[in-house]
């Protein structure tokens, strides 16, 4: 741009001697690092993906909500050590309030819960797909944005609520074409690590830390766990009885170890029960080493935990969830029976392209509309908007281009028809269509186009 001789443009001050250029600073055209992009091919595979998430909600009856991406860091901030704080995507806004990217949806759920309080009918059925974010150090070169649909059901304290939430996730992996063969769901009880711990008298304000370490149970060494367990307080025999309890894979050797009696067996024998009924029962399988690292899970009761996971085993988990009975107190609100699941958009696509499930989305048109010549744009327009009126696709030529070059374009973006606005043609109030797959052509008067 010219320059202003330095007082702003204003009209007073001369041009100054020299042109100055503005500064042509090239910026990098990737995201932020950790971040994607949704080009058109991208997109359609996430829409395909968002509709059968919505398509599953709405069959359940649920209705969906959303918050804000960004949250009061306060939301997040839970004294357990979990991994999910460790890389919180906070700062420090403009206000000098401290605020942070949500890396889960539950804690604003709750924090709407409690907002709009008594004006609520319980059960509340609710879902939302929303982008979560996290800060990991540069070297784990992972993402740091994944979109997550959750689910969850709020004013149901029995075990039908996680029954009927399963079920809704066994649905939509029906509707991507995914069995019980390639995923299925470890489904155990926070009640069972709870009931070994207070017979080692271990105070239930434990939990949350106990489960934090126990959930790295399969990324850290043994003795590293049971020096941390050690040092939150859990004696060698609870270890080693926890452990044992945790390597339990079936309900019946679990009611011979904690005996029939407690919660933890009733809930889990419910829930089998109830999965019978909704016919998903070989989607799942008790697994007590399942416990989540997320602390009002486990800080709060945690009693029913589940993880779709891949059959072959190598993915993480797909999805999880389970109950939070007592999360909204931990923001001050009265507590609610709660549960619900959290299931991300990348490790669902990672099981589709490996499983050959992928579906196939092209571009489609219905309609291509271009002026033979530019004095008929005005025509083309009309046309164009006739038939977008009666509901159909229409791609309109807006410059004035060679033929050759329409015909690349309408096989480009797929389109069924070509409409062609001709002179002759539009004298006569008639307009040229070529189905572009019969290669048809043919002249249409233009108030019986459709
Ligand atoms: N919580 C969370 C957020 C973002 C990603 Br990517 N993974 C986990």
């Amino acid at each position: 741009s010219i320059g202003d001789g330095g007082n702003g443009g204003g009209r007073s001050g001369a041009l100054s001697p020299t042109l100055v250029t503005e500064e042509l600073q090239k910026i990098d055209v990737n995201p932020p690092k950790g971040t994607r992009d949704f080009p058109p091919e991208d997109m359609r595979l996430r829409n395909w993906l968002f509709n059968n998430f919505r398509e599953v909600s709405r069959v359940y009856g649920f209705e969906e909500v959303d918050f804000p991406v960004l949250e009061s860091e306060a939301l997040f901030i839970r004294k357990a050590g979990e991994e999910i704080r460790e890389q919180l995507y906070c700062f420090e806004d403009r206000g000098n309030r401290r605020v942070a990217l949500r890396p889960e949806l539950t804690p604003s759920l709750a924090r709407l819960v409690i907002q709009k309080g008594k004006s609520l009918s319980l059960p509340l059925k609710w879902f939302a797909i929303g982008q979560c974010w996290r800060y990991e150090r540069m070297t784990r070169g992972r993402r740091r944005e994944h979109y997550q649909w959750n689910m969850d059901i709020i004013g149901v304290p029995e075990v039908t609520a996680e029954a009927e939430l399963l079920s809704s996730i066994v649905a939509f992996f029906k509707r991507i074409g995914l069995t019980a063969a390639d995923v299925g769901f470890k489904v155990s009880s926070r009640k069972v690590l709870q009931e070994v711990l207070k017979c080692y008298g271990i105070p239930e304000n434990m939990f949350g830390k106990v489960c934090i370490i126990i959930d790295k149970i399969e990324k850290i060494p043994l003795d590293e766990m049971k020096k941390e367990l050690k040092v939150v307080g859990v004696s060698e025999d609870a270890i080693e009885e926890m452990l044992q309890v945790l390597s339990v894979k079936s309900l019946t050797k679990l009611e011979e170890i904690l005996g029939g009696g407690g919660e933890a067996m009733s809930d889990l024998k419910q829930l089998f029960s109830l999965a019978e009924k909704f016919g998903y029962s070989d989607w799942i399988q008790f697994d007590a080493s399942i416990v989540r690292g997320l602390a009002y899970y486990t800080g709060i009761v945690f009693e029913m935990l589940f993880q779709g996971f891949d059959r072959g085993g190598k993915l993480r988990a797909i999805c999880g969830g389970g109950r939070y009975d007592r999360l909204l107190s931990t923001f001050g609100g009265d507590d609610l029976p709660a549960c619900g699941f959290g299931f991300g958009d990348a490790v669902i696509v990672e099981l589709l392209k490996e499983k050959k499930l992928l579906p196939e989305l092209s571009v489609e048109v219905e309609n291509i509309v271009c002026a033979l010549d530019p004095d008929l744009q005005g025509a083309a327009s009309r046309v164009a908007t006739i038939l977008r009126e009666k509901g159909q696709t229409v791609d309109l030529v807006l410059e004035n281009k060679p033929l050759k070059w329409v015909f690349k374009r309408a096989t480009r973006i797929n389109a069924q028809r070509l409409i062609l606005v001709g002179s002759s043609e539009w004298q006569r109030g008639m307009v040229g269509v070529k189905d572009l797959s019969s290669g048809e052509q043919r002249e249409v008067k233009l108030d019986e186009l459709n």
